[in-house]
């Protein structure tokens, strides 16, 4: 079988991948998206220079795009997801290993609409895949064999750190790993606004708190590193950052940042079961 990855629905989340699987050297001979719009798919081909197929144009463009393909990648909204499963099965090999990336379908919503015994694996991945830097959940459906999960761990690693998890848990990574980089943009969007509120120029906020953050980014990112240990480097005893964190502490932000997860992992659980 080739080696062709098929992106079926590219938009911000299969983008990501696809562009971490591109900058880590995958070959975009070997990948295929399709979306609906021509606009869509004139800009991702321009911008990753892979073949593209709009189904505006090419009704047939999520089957095309299957034949012959490794691996499918489902990346459009939880609500398109089973239909598209339908769609793409008279086109898959029976080895061709179908993953999907939807919040809250379930891998039995996923292994129903396909062909009995399709290799599923179902992830749930974050943005800064776009950058290698993302998390990516993998839990693999009834019929996928560990070699066949092994491939997609290998795939995915170059959008990031793979972890494995059991299906039970992908809501609560979801509300974490998923939507976190959601959490940490508010977060900067928040920090701008409060430069602005001291006086600053909303240009130099939106730049010192996007530095900030990013930078903080950074020191997280490197080995070892404890978030706790880099707050409390920064909070000098009697100073001006604990008067900041003590704010915070009293405005109840770690339970409002809790009540969000359980709010999103909620939403998951609740969209699973509209969809049964
Ligand atoms: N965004 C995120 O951070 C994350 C998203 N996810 C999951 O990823 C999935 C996609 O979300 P997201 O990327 O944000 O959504 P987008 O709306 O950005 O992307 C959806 C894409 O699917 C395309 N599309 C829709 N229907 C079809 C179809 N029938 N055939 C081919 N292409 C189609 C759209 O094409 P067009 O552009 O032409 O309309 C669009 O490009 C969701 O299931 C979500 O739960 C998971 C983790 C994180
Ligand atoms: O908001 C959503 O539903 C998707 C899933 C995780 C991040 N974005």
């Amino acid at each position: 079988m080739s080696n062709r990855i098929a992106f079926l629905g590219c938009g911000s989340m299969n983008e990501a991948i696809l562009g971490g699987l591109l900058a880590a050297g995958t070959d975009p001979s070997d990948v295929v998206a399709t979306v609906r719009r021509a606009e869509r798919a004139a800009e991702l081909a321009e911008r990753h220079h892979v073949m593209t197929i709009a189904g505006a144009e090419e009704p047939d463009n999520n089957k095309l795009a299957t034949k012959g393909a490794s691996v499918v990648i489902l990346g459009v909204k939880p609500v398109g997801i089973a239909d598209l499963a339908r769609e793409i099965s008279p086109s898959l090999a029976k080895n061709t290993i179908v993953m999907s990336v939807a919040a809250a379908v379930s891998i039995a919503q996923l292994e129903a609409a396909l062909p009995a015994g399709q290799p599923v694996i179902r992830t749930m991945p974050n943005t800064p895949a776009k950058l290698g830097r993302g998390v990516v959940s993998v839990s693999p459906g009834t019929n996928c064999t560990p070699e066949q999960l092994q491939l997609a761990k290998d795939i995915l690693a170059a959008a990031g750190t793979v972890v494995e998890i059991p299906e039970e848990q992908v809501d609560a990574l979801s509300a974490i790993s998923g939507s976190g980089p959601a959490y940490v943009f508010y977060l900067a969007e928040a920090m701008a606004a409060a430069g602005v509120e001291l006086g600053l120029d909303p240009e130099l906020s939106l730049m010192i708190s996007r530095e900030t953050v990013a930078g903080a980014g950074f020191m997280l990112a490197e080995p070892g590193a404890d978030p706790t240990a880099l707050r409390i480097a920064v909070t000098s005893p009697n100073g001006t950052t604990e008067r900041a964190i003590a704010a915070f502490n009293d405005g109840g932000i770690p339970a409002i940042i809790a009540d969000g997860a359980r709010a999103a992992a909620a939403r998951a659980a609740e969209i699973t079961q509209q969809l049964a």
